[in-house]
């Protein structure tokens, strides 16, 4: 059996007035290029996946967000290589500041069935009828 060796990324769903929500495309040259995903990252060593997902908002969004304001809302479980990938995705409804795509080459907002058109990473797929249902 493979050992099992996680990689842990948070991911947030940011949620607006009119439900649709955020997903931001991955630039060209990186794994997985092109693809539409939720903004977030891998956790760094000693951080909380909270704190993770503040640091990582400001990085690649430029928005401040409260780690009280991020409500725990689905995971995704998929191989990734070597690793395995388990993904902690959050729901956030509050921020300040206007998202810009800093790292991302897009950004889009999209409400969850409008997901299933764009590409996603696989991990990704089952998140989505779970948004569905949840907002
Ligand atoms: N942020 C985010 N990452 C996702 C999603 N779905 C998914 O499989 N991932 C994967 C892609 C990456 O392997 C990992 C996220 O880590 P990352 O964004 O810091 O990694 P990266 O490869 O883009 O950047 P780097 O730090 O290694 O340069 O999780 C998603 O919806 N959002």
């Amino acid at each position: 059996m493979t050992p099992f060796s996680p990689l842990l990324v948070v991911a947030v769903a940011l949620v607006d007035a009119d439900g649709r929500v955020l997903l931001q495309q991955r630039p060209p040259g990186k794994a997985m290029a092109d693809l539409w995903e939720f903004p977030g990252g891998k956790v760094e060593p000693g951080e909380t996946p909270e704190a993770a997902l503040v640091r990582e908002l400001e990085e690649e969004l430029g928005i401040q967000a409260q780690a009280s304001c991020l409500a725990p809302a689905a995971f995704a479980s998929e191989a990734l290589g070597d690793r395995h990938l388990l993904l902690l995705l959050y729901v956030c409804r509050k921020w300040t500041g206007v998202p810009e795509a800093r790292h991302a080459t897009a950004l889009t907002w999209v409400r969850p069935a409008q997901m299933y058109a764009l590409d996603m990473p696989p991990a990704d797929l089952p998140l989505i009828g779970l948004l569905e249902a949840l907002l």
